[in-house]
């Protein structure tokens, strides 16, 4: 069985208890490898490496910085087979899903970054003769990244990159749910000759190993991606520590259909939207809001195409719909569909774990589910369910959509099919969320802001927003 290690000061080390944690393979219910369960210490031994790295990887000439992180991405590219099975095993997803989507999303975030750096300007403000502004951008310190189990190393790099790229050093704790890819990374960086402790990676549980990471005084940055509560117990901890910080939290996020969309797109993107990943991403379309005049056809098409989805081994390459990440997390789920059905609601599709035959009989596998006939403000309706359920209500007008749109704690993303541009623009200039699609969903340029309105987060990744978090702006004024 393989023993996941930590990444300290450039070495693979075990945890300091000598203790591990189970870390299951969720398409076959069985453990298969073990995590460090990290302590406090271990975070200790981390962040005095990454202090003692940092006045060297700041003041590194840039275009060495972008080099280390350019080989970083290489190394990605050519282990991209072995990591893309990796994270099939790890988290249950469709490996052709991990093929084209996690891994090379991992290359290129690194590539993104080594780049960006490259062309990240700060700007200065003339006053009119009398003085001249510029504004310095210089790295935080010793960043703390915590990331999630849905898209593992996806966004282990989304986090890691812009902080490395900037000069930060880094301590970086991936989930205890999906810990393989960035072990297999922290490998890579070593055979990639990214100086000692300038990223250290600490495996272990979120309550011990992550609060660690979060209450340390030299840690003053934090970057966080995951479930709202969470968000909210590391803000109660890093707030009144006055510690920057960006939080990328849950969606409910809207899927609005007009009648006058383009039907066939508009349908084979919502069965993408609403169960890629096995409906396990903050951006997946959980509530699907069809105007009254082509809802019945809708449902049905979306019925047909839903039932063909393959639910199977992910390993497999007709795959669609692979297996949840955990046993509680499939719980949590069927908890809520249950939920929905004492809210009144018919599952037109699904409902049920999903039995298979040979080495996935004991997997953790949910068919896609449809709901119909729930308000738009029941607790089902409400909440993040983060799994492959999804809701289907019809509307009158816009303005109606829109209250049910806007109507949750959420922020994040939405969605908009029509071919009316004035409705688009109208209707995405409404909705009270980050990230908006009009006739298209996940369709990702990393230049733009990233990241939620409301209780979907505080801050933006991606692009310059995640430089200019990373980096402590200072103004110099000069009288002239
Ligand atoms: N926005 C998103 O992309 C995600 C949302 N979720 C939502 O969150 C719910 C709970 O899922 P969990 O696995 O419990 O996610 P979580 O939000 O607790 O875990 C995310 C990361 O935070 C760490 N963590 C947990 N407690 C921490 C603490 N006190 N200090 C520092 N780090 C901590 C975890 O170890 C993990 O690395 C899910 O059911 C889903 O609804 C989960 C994962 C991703
Ligand atoms: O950056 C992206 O393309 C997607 C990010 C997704 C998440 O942050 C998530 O599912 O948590």
């Amino acid at each position: 069985m393989k023993t996941i290690q930590n990444y300290i000061n450039g070495e693979l080390v075990e945890p300091k208890s000598g203790q591990y944690l189970d870390n299951y393979n969720p398409a076959e219910g069985k453990v298969y490898s073990l995590i460090p369960d990290s302590d406090k210490s271990d975070v200790e031994e981390a962040v005095k490496a990454a202090k003692a790295a940092f006045p060297e990887w700041s003041s590194m000439p840039i275009q060495k910085r972008s080099d280390i992180l350019n080989k970083i991405a290489d190394l990605i590219d050519k282990n991209h087979d072995r990591l893309a099975e990796a994270e099939s095993v790890d988290n249950g997803k469709p490996l052709k899903l991990a093929q084209r989507v996690d891994i090379p999303r991992a290359s290129s975030n690194m590539r993104f970054y080594a780049t960006a750096i490259l062309h990240f300007a700060s700007e200065s403000h003339h006053m009119d003769g009398e003085a001249v502004n510029y504004t310095t951008r210089t790295p935080v310190g010793v960043a703390g990244c915590i990331s999630p189990w849905n898209l593992p190393l996806y966004l282990f790099t989304w986090k890691i990159a812009p902080a490395l790229a900037a000069g930060n050093t880094v301590v970086a704790k991936p989930s205890e749910v999906t810990p393989m890819t960035a072990y297999l990374f922290s490998e890579l960086c070593i055979e990639a000759g990214l100086p000692k402790g300038v990223l250290n990676i600490v495996h272990g549980l979120g309550a011990k190993a992550g609060q660690a990471i979060i209450e340390h005084p030299d840690v003053p940055i934090i970057s966080f991606t995951g479930g709202t509560t969470t968000g909210k117990n590391i803000a109660a901890t890093a707030a009144p520590m006055f510690k920057k910080l960006s939080l990328e939290l849950g969606g409910k996020n809207p899927n609005i259909i007009f009648e006058d969309c383009d039907f066939e797109q508009a349908l084979n993107t919502s069965v993408h939207s609403s169960f890629a990943n096995q409906g396990q991403i903050c951006l997946c379309g959980s509530r699907i809001f069809v105007q009254e005049t082509i809802y019945e056809k809708f449902l049905n098409a979306f019925v047909e195409k839903v039932k063909a989805l393959t639910i199977g081994d992910p390993l497999e390459d007709g795959t669609k719909v692979g297996a949840v990440v955990s046993e509680s997390h499939m719980e949590k789920v069927m908890s809520y569909i249950k939920l929905a059905q004492e809210e009144g609601g018919k599952v037109v599709v699904g409902g049920n774990r999903k039995k298979l035959e040979g080495r996935c009989s004991e997997g953790y596998f949910l068919e896609p589910t449809i709901i119909t006939g729930l308000s738009h403000q029941c607790r089902t309706n409400q909440e993040e369910i983060f799994g492959p359920v999804v809701t289907i209500m019809p509307f009158k007008e816009e303005s109606e959509v829109l209250e049910y749109a806007n109507s949750t704690a959420y922020g994040l993303a939405a969605t908009i099919w029509t071919e009316n541009l004035k409705r688009a623009h109208r209707v995405a200039h409404q909705l009270k969320s980050g990230i908006i699609w009009v006739n298209c969903w996940l369709v990702r340029d990393l230049r733009t802001p990233f990241g939620g309105m409301k209780q979907s987060g505080v801050g933006r990744e991606g692009g310059w927003e995640a430089l200019r978090f990373f980096t402590e702006p200072k103004n110099i004024c000069i009288k002239l």
